[in-house]
């Protein structure tokens, strides 16, 4: 192993690649930036929020090569001991993190149609990293993991039971390593202790899911088989009718790909507005009194509201509701409207303490009489990406001497 090792973390998703890199011994992150554009005609590196840099290829290769151009510049390359990629979906194939293989790939390659917004950009994040850093150990983190603890009757659907048992038809839950490690944090923060403790929490980003994370295990989760169920998205429209789906197709004519499409990619707060998939546009919308987005972020903050409250259900003792994700840490609009919506569970807000920026990192948000506490905790998927790669690439370090 290097003297100084660093772990790389990767995100590769549809149209972007996030990366982090974080010291080995400490997890301080080192650098980080995101490549945005990919697939597009216009494709750019921000590193450490400096100035966007153009790409000149709109591709993953492109996206890696630039990032290790930027490790290459700060005489990071060699030091990379480690990468660590996030894969949405391990179906019931990975029920843990795992050194990536070829064998692995393939099994990831088959679970993918099940995440087909993720799970393939994913696969093109390690082929290409496999490709930048030969002979590093590479592993595999999925959004799934954490969610195994689910009971049947959480992630059973009420279809007969021979879909289950002939094709596997069940919900599996994402966000997980966000979950995992926001639930870790919200126990340190809220004084509880773990082993005994409730809380339900609301990752708010471009993709969004509600998780009741009882006793430090997850007991239930609003997404499903694939990430559309629950709740209301930036392109995706979470819960709907599939006999309105059924209707539609026969109204209409169009395919099941039709549809899919649809679902995943035209709907949610985009479809709903007509104007953007992008809550701060919509948010900018609002304040001039624009009835788009009105609709839309009303009904994104129902569905917000009901889906908290249904998981606060599965739950022994309700202590917490943590926000997280991109609008969970920064929007102080979605945080207001929807435990405006919470008061029946006696929640009660401090307006002052929810207008803090994000900078001010993990935070308490509701008053002290408040029986159930509202905090926001900023995620950190890539440290625990970091942290599972570092406990398996050692292990793999560890073998090979022995
Ligand atoms: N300051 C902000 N105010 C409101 N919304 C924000 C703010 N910053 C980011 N967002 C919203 O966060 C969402 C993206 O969240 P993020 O967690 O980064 O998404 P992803 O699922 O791509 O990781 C977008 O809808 C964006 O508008
Ligand atoms: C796979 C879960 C999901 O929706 O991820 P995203 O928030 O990165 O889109
Ligand atoms: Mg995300």
């Amino acid at each position: 192993m290097n003297d100084y090792p660093v772990v790389l973390t990767i995100n590769c998703g549809s149209s972007s690649v996030k990366f982090s890199v974080l010291d080995a011994e400490t997890c301080d992150v080192l650098l980080s930036g995101i490549c945005e554009g990919i697939n597009t005609d216009k494709a750019f590196i921000t590193v450490n929020d400096g100035e966007p840099v153009i790409l000149a290829r709109q591709n993953y290769e492109e996206a890696l090569a630039e990032i290790s151009s930027e490790l290459e510049k700060r005489n990071l390359i060699d030091s990379v001991a480690f990468v660590g990629h996030r894969i949405a979906h391990g179906g019931s194939l990975f029920s843990k993190s795992v050194l990536i293989t070829d064998d692995v790939i393939e099994k990831i390659r088959l679970v993918s149609p099940l995440a087909p917004l993720h799970n393939y950009a994913n696969l093109h994040g390690v082929e290409s990293a496999r490709l930048r850093f030969p002979g590093v150990p590479q592993v595999a983190v999925f959004d799934t993991s954490f969610h195994q603890t689910l009971k049947p009757e959480a992630y059973l659907y009420g279809l007969p039971y021979r879909y289950f048992e002939e094709y596997g038809v069940r919900r599996y839950g994402f966000h997980g390593t966000s979950h995992r490690y926001v639930a870790q944090q919200a126990c340190d923060l809220l004084g509880l202790n773990v082993e005994d403790s409730g809380l339900v929490i609301a990752h708010l980003g471009n993709g969004a899911s509600v998780c009741a994370v009882q006793n430090g295990e997850s007991v239930d989760t609003s997404m499903g088989m694939t990430p559309l169920e629950g709740l209301i998205m930036g392109t995706r429209c979470g819960d709907v009718d599939f006999g309105a789906m059924a209707w539609l197709a026969r109204q209409t004519g169009q395919s099941m790909d039709d549809l899919e499409q649809v679902v995943n990619k035209e709907s949610g707060l985009l479809g709903l507005s007509g104007l953007s998939s992008d809550l701060r546009t919509l948010e900018n919308a609002w304040h001039n009194g624009d009835e788009r987005a009105q609709r839309a972020i009303k009904t994104f903050v129902h569905r917000i509201a009901r889906t908290i409250g249904a998981h606060a259900a599965a739950l022994n003792r309700l202590d917490g509701i943590i926000f997280t994700g991109g609008i969970g840490e920064n929007s102080i609009l979605i945080r207001r409207l929807v435990s405006e919506r919470l008061q029946v569970f006696g929640v009660e807000l401090d307006i002052d303490k929810n207008n803090q920026p994000n900078r001010s990192g993990e935070r308490i948000i509701s008053c002290e009489q408040s029986p159930v506490i509202l905090a926001v905790i900023p995620t950190n998927e890539e440290k625990m990406i970091a942290l599972d790669a570092l406990h398996l690439g050692r292990e793999c370090h560890l073998a090979e001497y022995a």
